[in-house]
């Protein structure tokens, strides 16, 4: 059963990547409370990387436990650990230097230079194993049930690696697979699959800006995740779409009124 997604406009970029990291600290907060280790899946991409920093910025990221905090990625480009251009490389840059996170609990997938070279399959398995491992019984064995899932939305529709009609998104078996011939560069890509997206708790997808409005749009009419890949991520408990208004300009008033600020 996909819960039917609900939607949060906010002014501009800027004011969402605030409010979101706003969203995302109690969010942590409540779920250690609850369970005593909260767990983050975190995304590349602008929107992700600058709510990465207004959660840094916040003052209230004391009131996180960081050593409590299981750190995953829904993607990453496959280049050296050191690349720039990895996911991992830019969220360490935007805020996990600058907590003290638990090495152990911090896990980045598998990089281009890492021990499976660039055998990018092996890689994408060597992370779903390590996801298996992380995953208790009553997850299903395959991956934890992560408390929030992020994802940045692509002007394509695309969510995580998962690009529309490209093999990635009809993986209904794995919960990792490798990617190749990304139309977003670089090429070559490790994703979470649709079926391991749709085991967070919580999913939050965000997008923002006028070059995401026929994609938001289009992801919210219902075209199926083959062409959308975006419409088949959702949480099993919720599913947010979190917008500025340039974003949420063309989705249709019939199917989601506008009901934020
Ligand atoms: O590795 C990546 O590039 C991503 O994880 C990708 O899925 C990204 O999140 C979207 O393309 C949105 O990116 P923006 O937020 O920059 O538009």
């Amino acid at each position: 059963m996909s819960p039917v997604p609900q939607l949060v406009v906010h002014r501009d970029k800027e004011l969402m990547a605030q409010a979101a990291a706003a969203r995302l600290i109690t969010k942590i907060v409540d779920a250690q409370s609850a369970r005593g280790i909260a767990s983050v899946v975190l995304t590349g991409g602008r929107n992700g990387n600058a709510l990465l920093a207004a959660v840094a910025a916040s003052p209230a990221r004391d009131a996180v436990d960081w050593s409590r905090l299981d750190l995953w990625w829904g993607d990453e480009r496959f280049v050296p650990a050191a690349d720039p251009d990895r996911n991992a490389v830019q969220a360490t840059g935007e805020l996990l230097a600058r907590v003290p996170l638990d090495p152990a609990r911090v896990h980045p997938m598998p990089a281009s230079d890492g021990v499976d070279g660039a055998d990018v399959e092996a890689a994408a398995e060597r992370y779903a194993q390590e996801l298996a491992k992380a995953a208790g019984p009553q997850d299903r064995g395959r991956v934890p049930a992560f408390d929030v899932l992020l994802l940045g939305v692509g002007p394509d529709t695309h969510v995580a690696s998962l690009f529309p009609e490209h093999p990635g998104v009809r993986e209904s078996a794995r919960t990792v697979v490798g990617v190749r011939g990304a139309p977003k560069p670089p090429p070559t890509r490790i994703s979470l699959t649709l079926p391991a997206i749709r085991a967070a708790r919580e999913v939050w997808l965000l997008a923002a800006g006028e070059d995401k409005a026929d994609a938001v749009a289009l992801a919210l009419s219902g075209p199926g995740e083959l062409l959308a890949p975006a419409s088949g991520a959702y949480g099993t408990s919720r599913t947010l779409w979190l917008l500025d208004r340039a974003a949420a300009d063309r989705i249709p008033p019939q199917l989601y009124p506008p009901a934020s600020a």
